[in-house]
């Protein structure tokens, strides 16, 4: 059972000469519960990023506390799969060898990395491609091989930065629904940070609105849609009414946004 607590998690970032320091992030309290699929929505520049690197423990908060299952957050580890929206694999190993790094970290026996590592290449939807290099794979793929990567680690809690933000609208759209597949048919507990909205609505069960620079935590919305969702789903009217309130405030926080500009 994998509990995440963001217990009054604030952030400023000290004052470079001749400017203030930055307040990213106002106090944030956050719980996520076994086997929930939180996103989190926010303006450019509202401490999204801020907040998921304080939780994979590559920033540290500047007040308050990170805790996964009661133990507190003071570094990276492997029980956090991150994804990032940057292509981050190494460009020195093949598809297979990249997922099946942090196994090899950890001393897993050869075969069952190979084993392990191809299941998830599979649950990916990378077949045939577990030889090739990163820079061989298009943005997708390297985004599937990223994923895959953090899974394989089997960790409490994926975290992912806008992992699709770089990919075209298509590609993005399969990659959305091959996660909630997986996420679907395996549970996981997973925090997923994006500006799109629908994004947001697809793949969470609750929505978390973010408010402009600093960030704070200004809405939380159910999203009680069925599942299995398939893509299908974005066009009915239950999902084009969420869609509808949260353009609503997020389009509050843009103009706060463009009249500090
Ligand atoms: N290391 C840093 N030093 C100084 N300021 C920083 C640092 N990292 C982030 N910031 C500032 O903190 C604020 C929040 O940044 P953050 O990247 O968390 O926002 P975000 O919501 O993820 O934005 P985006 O959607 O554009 O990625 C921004 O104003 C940013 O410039």
């Amino acid at each position: 059972m994998t509990e995440l607590v963001i217990d009054q998690v604030s952030r400023t970032f000290p004052a470079r000469a001749g400017h203030e320091p930055t307040r990213a992030l106002e106090p944030t309290t956050l719980r996520v519960g076994n086997n929930d699929f939180v996103t989190i929505l926010g303006p450019s520049g509202c401490g999204k990023s801020t907040l998921l690197r304080i939780i994979a423990g590559l920033d540290r908060p500047s007040s308050g506390r990170v805790l996964l299952d009661g133990r507190e957050v003071t570094g990276p580890g492997a029980d956090r799969g991150v994804v990032f929206q940057s292509y981050t694999l190494f460009p020195w190993l093949s598809v297979r060898d990249n997922i099946a790094f942090g196994l090899r970290e950890r001393g897993v026996p050869e075969a069952e990395r190979g084993r392990i590592a191809d299941g998830f290449i599979a649950r990916v939807g990378l077949a045939g491609f577990e030889d090739h290099w990163p820079k061989q794979l298009s943005g997708g793929m390297q985004q599937r091989t990223a994923i895959a990567r953090a899974l394989a680690n089997d960790p409490k809690i994926l975290l992912l930065d806008e992992p699709f933000g770089a990919l075209d609208n298509q590609t993005r759209a399969l990659m959305q629904e091959m996660l909630l597949g997986i996420w679907e048919r395996e549970q996981k507990t997973v925090l997923f940070v994006t500006h799109d909205i629908e994004e947001a609505i697809f793949l969470g069960g609750r929505v978390i609105v973010m408010t402009a620079r600093p960030g704070r935590i200004k809405a939380e919305i159910a999203v009680d849609l069925p599942h299995p969702r398939s893509y299908k789903i974005k066009t009915t009217p239950e999902f084009v009414q969420l869609k509808e309130r949260l353009v609503e405030e997020i389009r509050a926080e843009a103009l706060k946004v463009a009249a500090d500009v």
